[in-house]
């Protein structure tokens, strides 16, 4: 019998479904000789609970699940519909399988201790990013990072395990609820997005090994600002325009920062006269994407300090944000440094 390798051709069909979220990840996993699966399984919940809540930002508009929740958070933020719809999903799929034990949220003023004697991560999370956007059919997001808890497993979760530098992280990612649904991670070796596909219900790699320009011409900053910023932050912006640069600003801080990260470019959350620590959370915006941003090739600073060595001291504690390409960063640390000397 005359037999031939399997050599599809894939131009007939328009377009390659390729690598499934579920495969990648096991693949990658192999990447770790020692891996007992758990941290591929939590990735894995991730991805489930991404999908529901990405049902139900598509209905939104029909399902009355718009609008403000009636409450605020411990942040004192109006919490919206969707943003406790997203705390629940999320961390209902994160306590299902013991590998977690003890989820940090944005939406929740306290760590959620699951009391899991055999889970040995724990997870920080905002659930959902950029809900002034929700009711306006804008992009939104979901920000994850993974930390292995340093204390003994079976022992009572402690501060430590919990307070760690974002150097610590053993994985990150964001979900970006756009024009198409994306998820982006790492697991620190490299940076890989998948694509939603909402007829098959799967995450397909398309976005292999994402690298990150090093330099960039968008600049995303909300500029209603300018009253408040120092004066070093204002210089940067006038060079930005002094060279005809592009300010993009969505206000959905996963938006700005893929945009960014894919094209080249530098988001900046600075101190404000208001708000001097700035507005963006350390443990599950700024450290999260900031792994991200290492991994790919571009950088994360507060201005002056790498933001992955920042060392929290408190759960909710919020941090400047300059992220993007590395000559962006650098340019913007330089200008900050210039106008204190
Ligand atoms: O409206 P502002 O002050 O420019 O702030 C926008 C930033 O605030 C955030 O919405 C904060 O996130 P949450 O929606 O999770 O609170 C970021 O996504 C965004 O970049
Ligand atoms: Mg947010
Ligand atoms: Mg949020």
């Amino acid at each position: 019998m005359k037999t031939k390798p399997y050599q599809p051709d894939h131009s007939a069909l328009g377009y390659s479904v390729g690598v499934t979220l579920d495969r990648f990840i096991k693949m990658k996993q192999d990447d770790f000789p020692f891996a007992s699966g758990e941290l591929s399984q939590i990735l894995r919940d991730i991805a489930l609970a991404s999908k529901i809540v990405n049902r139900e930002i598509n209905r939104a508009g029909l399902s009355n699940i718009g609008g403000a929740f009636g409450s605020t958070n411990v942040q004192g933020e109006e919490q919206q519909k969707l943003d406790v719809v997203a705390n629940i999903r999320f961390s209902r799929a994160l306590t299902k399988g013991g590998e977690v034990c003890a989820i940090v949220s944005e939406e929740d003023d306290e760590v959620i201790d699951l009391q899991n004697s055999s889970g040995k991560y724990v997870v920080a999370m905002d659930p959902l990013d950029g809900s002034s956007n929700i009711d306006v059919n804008i992009s939104i997001g979901t920000i994850f990072s993974i930390y292995r808890r340093v204390t003994p497993v079976g022992s009572p979760i402690q501060p430590e395990d919990i307070m760690q530098p974002g150097n610590k992280q053993v994985a990150a990612g964001y979900v970006l609820y756009g024009s198409s649904t994306m998820l982006v991670y790492t697991t620190g070796k490299g940076v890989n997005g998948f694509t939603y596909e909402q007829s098959l219900g799967e995450f397909f790699l398309s976005h292999p090994n994402i690298c990150a320009p090093k330099d960039g011409k968008i600049y995303s900053i909300n500029e209603g600002l300018n009253s408040q910023i120092s004066e070093g932050i204002k210089n940067y912006i006038t060079s930005c325009k002094e060279r005809d640069f592009s300010a993009r600003y969505i206000g959905s801080l996963v938006a700005d920062f893929h945009r960014n990260l894919l094209k080249g470019g530098i988001y900046i959350y600075p101190s404000t006269a208001k708000a001097p620590e700035g507005k963006l959370r350390l443990l599950y915006e700024a450290n999260s994407l900031a792994f991200i941003a290492e991994q790919a090739g571009a950088s994360a600073s507060d201005g002056k300090n790498r933001i992955l060595d920042i060392q929290p001291t408190s759960l909710h504690q919020r941090t400047p944000l300059y992220i993007g390409s590395t000559v962006m960063v650098e340019e913007a640390e330089g200008h900050l440094k210039e106008a204190t000397v």
